[in-house]
């Protein structure tokens, strides 16, 4: 092709955008063009005149098979890279016992880099087959296994984020910590080092881990430095009722969690916060001035048994939010686990609302065995207010433009939209031995919504970050 199209792509597109959860588009046609954007997507009936208008012809057209469809990358917007050694085991413990006992130990291990290749290189990898384009990860407090892990995704083209994780604070594991003035010199080491590779889709981001392992003064120099650098910053939040109490002691002058991190200029429209279970309505509007965001991550609230977040409520409050594996407080790297677990959350919530309070249970279970059926709200007579579940069309949006907009790359990816790169996944339904099956009576609402609660990395034929194929993988 002479066109500054690259090549064209013919067949489903599902993606989310601002007005509608989830768009289908049957029998379009997709240009992408040689910088890896979208040029158009339009309806194949437009087909001659666009290849006119593109000076493409019918051989430049990859058509997809029956049942495939093409969706956007999905984005993780909260991922612990040196955890995925134990993802899996370890989940007997609640947060503050589990750092100790597993996280910090293994963490340490990454002082050495050979040690931290291989494991950095194996969650890259898997994160990529599972169709997460993008990435926002905690390495460790080492500045050196943290910038081979940014090679490493920006060597296998994945569009990431990555954090040397900043604690001063340590009482547990003896040696898991720096000082205040090296977390300090060894941050603008990771940050300078890290932009001078000008790495196009990988980029640093500030990572104090969470305020119960930094100090005031740390707080305060890494807020100024996200200044200075115009760098993303994460860290965690409101996670689990011990790290709040602490927090409370540590940071008595403050008003609350949020405002530990906002007086200390933390709290930006280019950060991210994951959890924010317990955070109260005062702090969501915080959030909501200064452009923050929340990452949900309900594997790991579910397995370290920290809490839950309202995302309905946050939706509410108008914050940005994403999704995240949490690897490995969450056990799953896949985000489609993420899609999963925040939808049995979501409804989890709905069941305590609507069903829990006020139903009379005798009824559930009468002699005759008629069975109480959702919704219930007319088994609920005194019912102050209902609570909506999420929809399955919601946690998609989520997990794609969600967290594109949580990480404010939203301009860039998240969805289909013409000018944004191309980042996506090829989805085949219908594979040997896959785990779901396709009927005759299926639409294809359904066979994406299959997709989203049974599909696996089988599925996932091929990944695209930013119109450049990056699945199937080189061998390792
Ligand atoms: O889920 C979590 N994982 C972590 O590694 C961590 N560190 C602080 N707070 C944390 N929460
Ligand atoms: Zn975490």
């Amino acid at each position: 092709m002479t066109s500054k199209v690259a090549y064209c792509i013919k067949g489903t597109f599902v993606h989310a955008t601002d007005s509608s959860p989830i768009e289908i588009l049957q029998n379009h046609i997709m240009g992408v063009n040689s910088k890896g954007k979208i040029e158009f997507l339009e309806h194949a009936r437009e087909q001659l005149k666009l290849a006119k208008k593109w000076r493409f012809s019918e051989s430049d057209i990859r058509e997809l098979g029956s049942h495939e469809f093409c969706m956007p990358g999905m984005v993780d917007t909260h991922i612990h890279a040196p955890q995925y050694s134990f993802s899996g085991t370890a989940l007997d413990l609640p947060l503050l016992e589990w750092l100790d006992k597993y996280t910090f130990p293994t963490e340490k291990k990454y002082k050495e880099v050979d040690f931290a290749k291989n494991i950095y290189t194996s969650i890259v990898r898997r994160t990529l087959r599972n169709g997460t384009t993008t990435a926002c990860y905690f390495a460790t407090i080492y500045t050196d296994s943290s910038l081979l892990l940014a090679e490493i995704a920006h060597n296998y083209g994945q569009r990431a984020f990555v954090g040397k994780v900043c604690m001063d604070i340590n009482n547990f594991v003896p040696n898991y910590k720096e000082t205040t003035d090296e977390s300090i010199a060894e941050t603008e080491r990771f940050v300078k080092t890290f932009l001078e590779r000008k790495y196009c889709r990988v980029k640093p981001i500030i990572t104090p881990r969470f305020a119960v392992s930094c100090s005031e003064k740390l707080l305060q120099e890494l807020g100024e430095l996200a200044i200075i650098h115009g760098t993303h910053i994460q860290s965690h939040i409101s996670e689990a009722d011990g790290e709040i109490n602490l927090v409370k002691t540590l940071f008595p002058n403050y008003k609350n969690y949020t405002d530990v991190y906002d007086k200390n200029k933390l709290l930006t429209d280019k950060t991210v916060m994951a959890h924010g279970c317990y955070l109260s309505d005062e702090e969501l509007a915080i959030f909501r001035e200064r452009g923050a965001a929340i990452s949900h991550c309900p594997n790991s609230n579910i397995s370290l048994c920290s809490g839950h977040l309202d995302v309905r409520k946050v939706l509410e409050h108008k914050v940005k939010l994403g999704l995240g594996t949490d690897v490995a407080g969450g056990y799953s790297p896949s985000m489609l686990d993420a899609f999963r677990r925040t939808m049995d959350m979501s409804k989890v919530l709905y069941i305590q609302h609507e069903l829990g309070q006020k139903i009379d249970c005798s009824s559930l279970y009468s002699p005759r065995g008629n069975q109480q059926t959702m919704p219930a709200s007319k088994a609920l007579p005194n019912k102050k207010e209902k609570y909506t579940a999420l929809t399955y069309k919601e946690a998609f949006r989520l997990a794609t433009l969600g967290g594109s907009q949580a990480l404010n790359i939203d301009d860039v990816t998240g969805n289909f939209q013409v000018g944004k790169e191309f980042d996506a996944i090829l989805v085949s339904p219908c594979v040997p031995d896959g785990p779901l099956d396709v009927f005759a009576d299926d639409t294809v609402e359904d066979i994406v919504q299959k997709f989203l609660y049974l599909g696996d990395d089988r599925n996932i034929k091929e990944v695209y970050v930013a119109g450049k194929q990056v699945v199937p993988l080189p061998n390792a």
